[in-house]
């Protein structure tokens, strides 16, 4: 009831899920495929704007914000006091249909050290072959690769000779190249592989919703922002959501799934009673289950970006001229190819900045444009000078941040709090992935393409000049995660445990990037659906796939 008036009723499913994103659309194609019955509710609307589709459209959707739930970071010391950007999607698709589209998916040691802290089947061996089942890579299935998944994933296409002088630069340097970092070996130099397939963004909601819409045991509302768990006797049994200004009720007669990504799952188990006490109550929100860890555990990759003016003519300075532009835009909704179906980044690398790691520690992701850039139309604008550069990434960071309510009001922005750079050792690794880029920039091969380091700029060499630009000028990756972390029985902080259920309430599951017991190394949106393949069988009951170990023991490199 709400105000003593019966609250509309949305119908009664076996589950309902809400957020319609990388993890929410893979659990509305596998439960109904599995024969039950899911309700999809999205805030966000259908995914009909172009600019998500054409892999170009990024240049736009990401500086303008676009289905974007305009999120920014609280002011945070470790990065001098900057309060920095949080994209995250509100649209069908999520956060897969305006993100950057790599295809990455850690190393094999993070999935053995998620088992090793008590979370049975979550090895690598357990994992992979729900990466298989997921994908449909280009070049086929193999031990490591899925050649029949729904997720299409290819190479990518981008034509700019500095890609190949790149990797070359990683190989005079004295770093492997691999030839597959998703397959035996993640360590290396290669081009990097893409969720796009003929041009187009290949997104959860392109790859699992759409193919499961003509089935009548799937309904999806967008424009509907759950705000409540409905808990009744330890149970969850529904989700009330405002559509248009309408709230309504919507039942579940299995689980309740929040899928509403690493963000807004733990602002909704907050504004439903679930998380720290003390922080509730000053929130004037009734406490249905004490646990601390809610919100907690807040992991991202933060990076730094080297910037170089470029002497090779660019690719990206060619076509970002207006007309040139328009026609490749035209040219890749026709013939879905070109330049506007892809994205200028081309190559990625994980190097280990101590020799001794066992697992790369830093990512590279290459940038072959300049930063910020914009099309341009002679005479009346003219095009920014041309340039390139690289991200370096830290993958694993020990510094953890939050995200807290800053009011009950569901229509509240909640803080998110990164606590960057408060561990020595991220910001040891970071400067020194620095110090390894400079060195593979430096090689012969690249010299070329390179007038000068626009930034950090030759000026600044030793450690205080590096720590001092790292701070000024880092920003995430966009992999937050790790708000609602998964834990074995000995964890006292964890808020979901193997099978993603949530610790003290009956009928609630999370599945989505905020269960992730902490980072791995890399991109993380095939982790995402990864985990939702696996969530999937879980729900159903169904076995699951069989281990990958003897198929793969002994194989493994770094
Ligand atoms: C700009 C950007 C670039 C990125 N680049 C890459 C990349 O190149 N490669 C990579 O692997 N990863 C990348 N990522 C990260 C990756 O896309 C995400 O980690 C992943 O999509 C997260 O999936 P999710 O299911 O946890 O959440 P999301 O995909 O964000 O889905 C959550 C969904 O829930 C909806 N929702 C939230 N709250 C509610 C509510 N109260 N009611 C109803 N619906 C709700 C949201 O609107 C959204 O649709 C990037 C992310 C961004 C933002």
């Amino acid at each position: 009831m709400a105000g003593g008036t019966p609250i509309p009723d949305a119908g009664t499913y076996d589950f309902v899920v809400v957020g319609g994103g990388s993890a929410g659309c893979v659990l509305a194609n596998r439960l109904t495929e599995g024969g039950a019955s899911v309700l999809l509710l999205e805030a966000g609307q259908w995914d009909r704007d172009p600019l998500i589709h054409i892999p170009v459209g990024i240049g736009k959707i990401f500086p303008q914000r676009l289905h974007d739930w305009g999120y920014f970071m609280e002011p945070d010391p470790g990065i001098d006091g900057r309060g920095i950007e949080c994209a995250r999607g509100r649209v069908i698709g999520g956060s897969s249909s305006i993100n950057v589209m790599a295809y990455v998916r850690g190393h094999h040691s993070d999935y053995d050290r998620w088992a090793r802290s008590g979370l049975d089947g979550w090895s690598y061996a357990d994992v992979l072959p729900y990466f298989r089942r997921s994908e449909n890579w280009e070049g086929g299935g193999n031990a490591y690769r899925g050649g029949e998944g729904p997720l299409r994933v290819q190479r990518t296409r981008y034509r700019d000779g500095i890609l190949a002088d790149f990797i070359e630069a990683g190989r005079q340097a004295g770093y492997s190249v691999t030839t597959d970092y998703n397959g035996a070996q993640q360590e290396g130099f290669d081009y990097i592989q893409e969720t796009i397939h003929a041009g187009r963004r290949n997104s959860a909601a392109t790859a699992y919703l759409r193919p499961a819409l003509r089935r009548k045991k799937l309904r999806v509302i967008v424009g509907a922002r759950a705000d409540r768990i409905e808990i009744t006797d330890g149970r969850a049994t529904g989700i009330r959501f405002t559509q248009g200004g309408r709230v309504q009720l919507a039942q579940a007669r299995r689980e309740v799934v929040l899928a509403a990504g690493v963000i807004n799952s733990p602002k909704l188990l907050m504004l439903s009673g679930i998380g720290d006490p003390a922080h509730l109550a000053g929130h004037g929100i009734g406490v249905t289950i004490a646990n601390p860890g809610v919100g907690a555990n807040l992991r991202d990759h933060l990076s730094v970006m080297a910037s170089y003016r470029r002497k090779s003519p660019s690719w990206f300075q060619q076509e970002m001229r207006y007309d040139r532009l328009a026609m490749a835009m035209l040219k890749s909704l026709l013939r879905k190819d070109g330049f506007a179906s892809d994205v200028p980044i081309g190559v990625t690398a994980f190097l280990k900045t101590q020799p001794d790691l066992a697992a790369p520690d830093v990512q590279f992701l290459f940038l072959a444009a300049p930063f910020p850039a914009r099309p341009y139309l002679p005479p009346f604008t003219s095009p920014v000078p041309d340039g390139f550069g690289c991200r370096v990434a830290l993958l694993r960071p020990e510094s953890a941040g939050s995200i807290s309510l800053s009011s009950a009001d569901p229509d509240a922005k909640p803080r998110i709090t990164p606590n960057f750079l408060t561990s020595e050792r991220d910001r040891d690794t970071l400067r020194e992935g620095l110090r390894i880029l400079r060195r593979t920039m430096g090689q012969p091969v690249m010299a070329p393409h390179i007038i000068e380091e626009n930034a950090p700029g030759a000026a600044a060499q030793d450690d205080e000049a590096l720590d001092a630009f790292i701070r000024a000028t880092s920003v995430t990756v966009h992999h937050p995660a790790g708000t609602c972390r998964m834990g074995g029985a000995q964890d006292s902080r964890r808020v979901v445990d193997g099978h993603l259920r949530v610790a003290g309430v009956d009928g609630l599951r999370i599945v989505d990037a905020s269960v992730m017991p902490d980072l791995v190394g890399g991109n993380i949106n095939a982790v995402v659906m990864m985990i939702a393949e696996k969530a999937a069988d879980l729900m159903l009951g169904r076995p699951a796939l069989a281990r990958a170990d003897d198929m793969h023991r002994g194989t493994l490199a770094a």
